[in-house]
This record gives C-alpha cells, structure tokens and sequence, in this order.
C-alpha cells in the first residue's frame, strides 16, 4: 500500500520546482501551472440551489472563530506547513487552516492572554521566526535579530494568495477511495501552495459527506451502487444535495488576515458562499481544479470518479468540462 500513502507535498525552497509526485502520479508544475488558466470572478456567480437552505439564507455576521494552537509540520514530500486549530462559535468541530508560508498569521492567535507566560505563548504556538532547544521568548524583538520581520521578496506582489476551501472526505483521504478525487484534490492543492513564493492557506472543514457526516455517506455510497447518483442518494436519505456551510471559513480566513483571494474550485456555491455576509472575503480569481486522470496519464480512474464529477457537472453546476464526460455512457 506504500503507494498509497496520503498527502505529497513538497516546499518550495527544498526541492526542486519542476517535477513532484503525488498519488503515483509524477507531473511537471510549470505545465500544470500553464494548463491552469485563472478565470477573473465576481458574486454574480449563479447560485445553482444545491447548498443547504442554512447557507442560501446569507447570514448576517461571521461566527466567533479563535485560533487555539498553531505547529511546524515538517512533511513527507520535505517541506513545511503550518497547522492551525481553530475553534468557534458554530460548532464543536476542529476546523483546521493548512498554511504555507511563514507571512501569513492568526490575529487570533498572536493576540496576548491574560497572565500567559512566554512559554505558554511558545507552546500555543504564538512566536515568531523558529522554535529551537533554550529559546525562551516569543516576542518580536528577538525576530528582528533572527531577520524574520524582513519584508517578504513575493515573484507577483499583485497576486492574492491561493485559497483552497477542503472538507473532509475519510473515504478519499485516507482510505483510498476511487470514489472521489477528493484526496487528489487536496494533494494538488498543497503541491501548488508549496510552489508558490506567496504560500497559501488550504481551510480544512470537518464536513464529512458534503456535511452529512461518514455514516450517511457510507448509506450513500450503498445507495449508488443501487443506481442512484451522487445527488439523488443524498436527497432519498432526507439530506440535501450539499448541506455545506462555510461562514467558518470565512471567519477562518479573515482571522488569518485575507481580503482578496485566488479561490482553487470548481463549485460556484463555494465561490459565493465564501465572500461571507458582508463581502469579507473577495474571490479575485477562481483558478479551476481539473482532476489529473483528465491532463495526464496519471490521476485517479474509475467508472465511479466519472460518475461522481459527471454528476457535479450536470447537476451541481460544476464549472469543469472535458471531452471524455461526453463520450462517457455512465
Ligand atoms: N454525500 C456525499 N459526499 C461525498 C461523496 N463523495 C465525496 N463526498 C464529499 O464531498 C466533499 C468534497 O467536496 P470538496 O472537495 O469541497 O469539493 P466540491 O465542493 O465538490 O468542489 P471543488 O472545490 O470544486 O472540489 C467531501 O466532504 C467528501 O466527503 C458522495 O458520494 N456523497
């Protein structure tokens, strides 16, 4: 199962630019980063009536959201990351922030507790620059000395940061599911974020099964095999096609400091729904997320991935075409 293993990622200063793996496959990021065309956007995206009746009724603010703990993760492709816990006020789940780059920060994190020592600062991950054995401060005077307040040297000053807005698919991530593209989707994701001077945030919801939880999505899957499509199982389990809420990571994204972003999705209720209540958030750029086994020879293949992306195109209104789709008895 070696190859198997989830989440390649590599960083951007440790290896090389050009060629990196990921589920099998070995691609060239330049020609990727080409075959990816960013597509200007604005809110006047059409809803396509697919996300839970919660989100359609735009909320008026943004949930409280804090960022409880932040760590180094060193990964497997030979980078880093930065993972950030949250809470909030919504739910009790543990919404994650994936950062890559050392600029972007939590306001709610950095923020300074009541009789919180440097240690405790450390620990909850609210320092600046490098943690090392013997470092007994966080605070910024010791990053001047370290040159970590240094203006950060960005390829493109104008472009926004690459955002991707993930929720979690067990079945796709870890369990190597040719259901969904979902764990190549995040592998991508992180690829492109580790390639890039500017880094990116990829927001980590836990909502399971388009937010019906793993249970109903395994119900689900069995529905589909009965016959029914990705949409019609939902709906015959008295769920709606996507019962998806993303005021978090509107809130999760605000609280990292982000206005304008390069949104990685296919989904026009995401490019929407993003933007928040009162336009927190600005959707830049939607830059598409075309699965692999559709650009190369590699990627995930399965008479089930058809179905699942044929399904978000025709009645989810996916913005995502490819020849094969038409040529598909499915
Ligand atoms: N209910 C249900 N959920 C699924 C199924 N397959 C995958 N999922 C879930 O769908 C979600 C994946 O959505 P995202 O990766 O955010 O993608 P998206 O909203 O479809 O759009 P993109 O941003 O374009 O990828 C995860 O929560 C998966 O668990 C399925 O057959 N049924």
């Amino acid at each position: 199962m070696a190859h198997l293993r989830p989440l390649s990622m590599l960083c951007r200063s440790q290896l090389p630019r050009t060629v990196f793996r990921s589920r099998g496959a070995i691609r060239h990021h330049a020609s990727i980063a080409e075959s990816r065309p960013s597509i200007r956007v604005s809110s006047n995206i059409p809803r396509s009536a697919n996300l839970n009746p919660l989100q359609q009724s735009v909320s008026k603010s943004l949930p409280y959201v804090k960022c409880v703990v932040r760590a180094r993760i060193p990964t497997t492709a030979g980078g880093e990351m930065f993972l950030h816990l949250y809470e909030n006020s919504m739910d009790k789940k543990e919404h994650l922030a994936i950062v890559f780059g050392n600029t972007i920060r939590s306001k709610s994190l950095d923020q300074q507790m009541d009789s919180e020592s440097e240690m405790d600062r450390m620990i909850r991950g609210a320092y600046k620059g490098t943690l090392y054995p013997g470092r007994h401060t966080s605070h910024m005077l010791e990053d001047t000395i370290l040159g970590d307040s240094l203006p950060p040297l960005y390829e493109d000053d104008e472009s926004a940061p690459l955002v991707r807005i993930h929720s979690e698919c067990y079945t796709g991530e870890t369990a190597w599911s040719a259901r969904c593209d979902c764990g190549e989707q995040l592998d991508e994701a992180a690829n492109l974020m580790s390639n890039s001077e500017k880094g990116g945030i990829i927001i980590y919801l836990r909502q399971e099964g388009r937010g019906i939880g793993l249970a109903e999505k395994l119900k689900a899957y069995n529905l589909q095999d009965l016959g029914s499509d990705t949409v019609e199982a939902n709906l015959l389990l008295n769920h709606p096609a996507d019962a998806r809420n993303y005021d978090v990571a509107t809130a999760m994204l605000a609280d990292l400091g982000q206005k304008d972003i390069r949104l990685l999705t296919n989904n026009p209720d995401k490019v929407r729904a993003i933007e928040g209540p009162n336009h927190e958030i600005v959707v830049q750029e939607r830059v598409p997320m075309v699965p692999l086994a559709w650009k190369t020879h590699g990627g995930i293949k399965s008479v089930e991935v058809e179905r699942y992306l044929k399904t978000k195109v025709d009645k989810m209104s996916h913005m995502l075409t490819t020849p094969i789709m038409n040529h598909l008895k499915l």
